[in-house]
C-alpha cells in the first residue's frame, strides 16, 4: 500500500440511509468495487456532502474512515466524483431514475436497446440520436439532453469548486444555490459570492479570483471590495453611510498599497456610478448608502417627525395632571422628587419623549407612575386579568429590545413587557406590523433604548399608529447598539423632542457602591476607593496570566455559596485570545461542569456542549420566542440523532426548545459572554476582567455597561491601569448618520 496515495473508495451506491434536504449531507451503503487500501468488507457506509446519488450511481469518493461509536467504521468525504453509468441496468435505472423528464422505465430500455451502454456519451454529444426511438419527439430528445448536461454540469461544479480547497459543504451550497451555471458565474464574477453564499468573505472570494487569473484592477474587485466594506463599515463600526474619503480609504486598507495604483480615481467614479445605477448603493452629496440603511434612517427620521408635529389628542391641563400625580403619591406613598415629575408630566403631555438616566435614578419609578397616571386620566384598567380573554388590546404597550430587558422591564413594572421583535410581530424574516397594520394600544414605552439600531427603531416607528403616544426609556452612557446607528445619541441631539434627564440617585448610597462607582465612571473620574474592598464590590489585582485562575476560582466560589449559574456572569470585552470570551468558558466548563464517562456530549466546531452547561442564544430564533442574549441550560443530548432530529435540548425559563446539528452554531457557552451580549440584562454577580490585553475595546462606555450589569456584587479583577486608561477612552468615534438632520430640516 502506498501510503502517500490519496484514500479513496470507488463503488455503487446501494441505499441511501439518510439525507437533509437542508444541507444537503448524507449517509450512504456503498458496495465498494474499488479502494485505495484492502478492506474487510465490501459494504460500507459514506457520509458527507454528495449530490444526492441515486441507488446504482457510482461514485469515486476521496476522505477518510472513521470510528463512529454506534454505527462504527464510516468513510467521511472530502470530495467525491460520480461516474457515468456503464452497466446496461445502471444506465437504464440512471435514466429512469426521475432525472429526466418523461422517461420511464419503458423508454429508458428502448434508449438503451438502441444505443448501446455508451448511450449517454451519444446523448449527451447530439440529441438527435434519440429521434429515431419510437415515441421521442426532437422536443423531448433535447429536454433529455439538457437534464444530462444539468447533472453533468452540477457534478463538474463539485469537482470545479474543490481546486479552490473549498470544504464539500461550502461547495455544495454554492451549486445548489447557483446550479449549472455555478461555473460560468465564478468564471465571470467569483465576488458574487459574498453576497449570494453566507460564509464567503472578500479575501476568499480575492483568492478564488487570483487563481482564475483575474485581473487584479478588474471593476469587479474593486466593487467587490466596495460592498465589503459597505457592510463591515456598518456592522462593525456601526456607520450608516461612508463618505467618498471614508470608503475609498477603506477600500484601500483592504486592498493593499497596490490599490491606489490599481484603481484610479476616475476608476473609482465610474465604478461607484455603476453600483449606484445598478442601486446596489445609493448616493446622496459624496455619501454612499447601502440601500436598506438608506430607507431605514430616512424612514424613521419620517415617523419621528410625523410624531413630533402630531399633537396629544387628549392634552391635560397641568394642574390636571399634578393632582392625579398627587393621588398616586398618596396611593403608593412615595413623594416624586421634582425632575420626576418633570418627566412624568412631560411623557403625559407630548407625542413622543425620551427619558434617560443612569442607575438607580428612578427611571422605572417614573415608568410605572406614568402608567399609572394614564390609566387614571384616560380612566381605563391597566389590570392584566381585565383583558385576559378578551380581544380588548392592553392599552399600554411594554417592549425591549432583547428578552431578558423584556422580562425585567415585566418584573419591575407588573405590567406585560415583550421584545420588541414580539410585538411587531416577528415571523423569521418579516413584521407582521408595519405601517398599514400597526400596532395596537394608546401609550407604547421602550426600555434600553441606546441598544435599539437604525433597522428596528425605523421598524418599530413604522408600526406605531396614529394617535400613539411614544416614551423611549435609555442610558445614554451605554454602549450603542451592535447594529449600524446611534438612534438614542442622535435622538437626543435633536432639540425638538422632549427629554427629562434623572441625574439624582435614589437607591440608598450605603446600599450601593456599585451605583456611586458607575456615576463616577461616567464622568470620567475613577474613585480614590477603587482597589478598597466594599459589602458589594472588589477589585483582585493581577496580571493577565493569573486573571484566569482567578475568574474561574471567583466563579467556582460563588456556585459552591449556592448561586446559580444564572446569577454568576463573566464578562469580557474580547472573544478571541488567551483572556477572551472563548477561552474563559472552556476553563469554566472545565471547572463546572467537566467530561466524565456517562455524561453526554457533542462537539460543534471547537466548543463542545455538555449536559448542564449554560448556554447562550446568539440570534432571534425563528420558530420558538427565544432571543438574542436569552440563556438556559442543556438539558438533554442525543448525539447520535439524525441531521433533520434534534440532537440537543435547552431549558429556557419555562420553554424547552430543541435544536438540530445545523442549529447549534446559534448558540455559544455562555458562563462568560461579551459585554455587548449582555447589555439589557442584569446579574446577582458580575465579574469583569480588566486587561491591557482588551486595551483596544476598553472604552468607558464599555466599563460602565459592564459594571451596570450587576444588581448585587461586582467583582473586577486585572490591571489598575487598564482600567484607568480604559475610562480615559470617551466613547468610540461618532458614527456617521444623518438622523438628527434628517429630522430638523424642512423637507
Ligand atoms: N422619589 C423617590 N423616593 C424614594 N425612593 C425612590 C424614588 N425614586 C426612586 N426611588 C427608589 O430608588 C431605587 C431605584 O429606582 P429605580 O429602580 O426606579 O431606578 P432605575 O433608574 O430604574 O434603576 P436601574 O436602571 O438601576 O434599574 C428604587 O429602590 C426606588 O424605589
Amino acid at each position: 500500500m502506498d501510503l502517500f496515495a490519496e484514500s479513496y473508495v470507488k463503488g455503487s451506491i446501494v441505499q441511501e440511509i439518510f439525507y437533509n434536504e437542508e444541507n444537503g449531507y448524507g449517509v450512504y451503503l456503498m458496495r465498494v468495487t474499488e479502494a485505495s487500501e484492502e478492506l474487510e468488507t465490501k459494504e460500507i457506509t459514506v457520509v458527507g456532502h454528495l449530490l444526492r446519488p441515486h441507488e446504482d450511481e457510482v461514485y469515486t469518493c476521496y476522505g477518510q474512515w472513521r470510528e463512529h461509536p454506534k454505527f462504527g467504521r464510516q468513510y467521511h468525504v472530502n470530495r467525491a466524483k460520480k461516474e457515468l453509468p456503464r452497466s446496461k441496468d445502471a444506465i437504464i435505472k440512471y435514466l429512469s431514475s426521475g432525472l429526466f423528464e418523461g422517461v420511464g422505465k419503458k423508454t429508458a430500455e428502448k434508449i438503451v436497446e438502441h444505443l448501446g451502454t455508451d448511450a449517454l456519451e451519444k446523448i449527451a454529444a447530439n440529441p438527435d440520436v434519440l429521434t429515431d426511438i419510437k415515441g421521442v419527439t426532437p422536443a423531448r430528445a433535447q429536454t433529455i439532453a439538457d437534464s444530462l448536461h444539468e447533472h453533468q454540469a452540477l457534478e463538474q461544479a463539485m469537482v470545479f469548486l474543490y481546486q479552490f480547497g473549498m470544504g464539500p459543504a461550502l461547495a455544495l451550497k454554492i451549486v445548489q444555490t447557483y446550479k449549472h451555471h455555478t461555473i460560468t458565474i465564478i468564471k465571470e464574477n467569483p465576488y458574487r459570492l459574498i453576497d449570494d453564499i453566507d460564509g464567503v468573505g472578500f479575501r476568499r472570494a480575492d483568492e478564488i479570483a487570483k487563481q482564475q487569473g483575474l485581473a487584479e484592477d478588474s471593476p469587479e474587485r474593486f466593487q467587490a471590495a466596495v460592498m465589503f466594506v459597505m457592510k463591515e463599515s456598518a456592522l462593525s463600526d456601526g456607520h450608516v453611510y461612508l463618505t467618498w474619503e471614508e470608503l475609498n480609504e477603506k477600500v484601500d486598507d483592504l486592498l493593499g498599497s497596490e490599490a491606489v495604483a490599481l484603481f484610479t480615481d476616475e476608476v473609482r467614479e465610474q465604478c461607484l456610478t455603476g453600483m449606484v445605477d445598478e442601486e446596489r448603493l445609493i448616493l446622496e452629496d459624496d455619501r454612499y448608502y447601502l440601500p436598506s440603511l438608506y430607507y431605514a434612517e430616512y424612514g424613521l427620521a419620517m415617523r419621528v417627525k410625523d410624531l413630533l408635529a402630531h399633537q396629544v389628542d387628549t392634552a391635560f391641563p397641568v394642574s390636571e395632571l399634578y393632582r392625579v400625580i398627587g393621588e398616586v403619591e398618596e396611593e403608593w406613598q412615595i413623594a416624586y422628587a421634582e425632575r420626576q415629575r418633570e418627566a412624568m408630566i412631560t411623557a403625559l403631555s407630548s407625542s413622543l419623549m425620551i427619558l434617560t438616566g443612569g442607575p438607580g435614578t428612578g427611571k422605572t419609578t417614573v415608568i410605572r407612575g406614568i402608567c399609572q397616571m394614564f390609566a387614571r386620566l384616560h380612566e381605563i384598567s391597566i389590570d392584566p386579568d381585565d383583558y385576559e380573554g378578551t380581544d380588548k388590546p392592553f392599552p399600554i404597550r411594554l417592549a425591549a429590545p432583547t428578552g431578558r430587558a423584556a422580562k425585567r422591564m415585566a418584573e419591575t413594572t407588573g405590567l406585560p413587557a415583550m421584545t420588541i421583535h414580539r410585538l411587531l410581530g416577528w415571523k423569521g424574516d418579516f413584521f407582521e406590523h408595519h405601517a398599514d397594520h400597526p400596532i395596537e394600544g394608546s401609550l407604547l414605552i421602550i426600555d434600553e433604548v441606546s441598544m435599539l439600531d437604525i433597522w428596528l427603531a425605523n421598524q418599530l416607528f413604522r408600526a406605531v399608529p396614529k394617535g400613539m403616544q411614544v416614551i423611549l426609556v435609555g442610558d445614554q452612557d451605554q454602549l450603542p447598539s451592535v447594529g449600524p446607528g446611534q438612534v438614542l445619541h442622535h435622538l437626543l441631539q435633536v432639540k425638538e423632542i422632549p427629554r427629562v434627564e434623572l441625574t439624582e440617585i435614589f437607591r440608598q448610597a450605603e446600599d450601593s457602591s456599585i451605583i456611586r462607582l458607575a456615576h463616577s465612571l461616567k464622568n470620567g473620574e475613577v474613585p480614590d476607593d477603587l482597589l478598597e474592598r466594599h459589602p458589594d464590590r472588589r477589585f483582585f489585582s493581577c496580571k493577565r496570566d493569573q486573571a484566569l485562575s482567578v475568574i474561574v476560582q471567583t466563579v467556582e466560589s460563588a456556585v459552591q455559596k449556592g448561586y446559580a449559574l444564572f446569577d454568576v456572569q463573566v464578562l469580557a470585552p474580547i472573544y478571541k485570545g488567551p483572556v477572551g470570551v472563548e477561552r474563559i468558558n472552556q476553563e469554566i466548563q472545565q471547572a463546572l461542569n467537566p467530561k466524565t464517562p456517562d455524561k453526554k456530549e457533542i462537539s460543534w466546531g471547537e466548543s463542545v456542549f455538555r449536559l448542564g452547561d449554560k448556554v447562550l442564544q446568539l440570534v432571534n430564533h425563528s420558530e420558538h420566542p427565544i432571543y438574542n442574549g436569552d440563556m438556559g441550560i442543556i438539558c438533554a443530548i442525543d448525539e447520535q440523532a439524525g441531521a433533520d432530529q434534534p440532537v440537543l435540548w435547552v431549558q429556557y425559563d419555562r420553554l424547552e426548545v430543541p435544536y438540530k446539528r445545523n442549529q447549534l452554531n446559534q448558540i455559544s457557552l455562555a458562563y462568560a459572554c461579551s459585554v455587548h451580549k449582555a447589555q439589557g440584562s442584569e446579574f446577582s454577580i458580575v465579574i469583569f476582567p480588566v486587561l491591557h490585553a482588551y486595551r483596544r475595546m476598553l472604552k468607558r462606555n464599555l466599563i460602565y455597561t459592564a459594571i451596570t450589569r450587576s444588581k448585587s456584587y461586582l467583582i473586577m479583577c486585572g490591571e489598575k491601569e487598564a482600567f484607568v486608561e480604559g475610562i480615559k477612552q470617551q466613547r468610540g468615534e461618532e458614527r456617521n448618520s444623518r438622523l438628527k438632520d434628517l429630522i430638523e430640516e424642512d423637507w
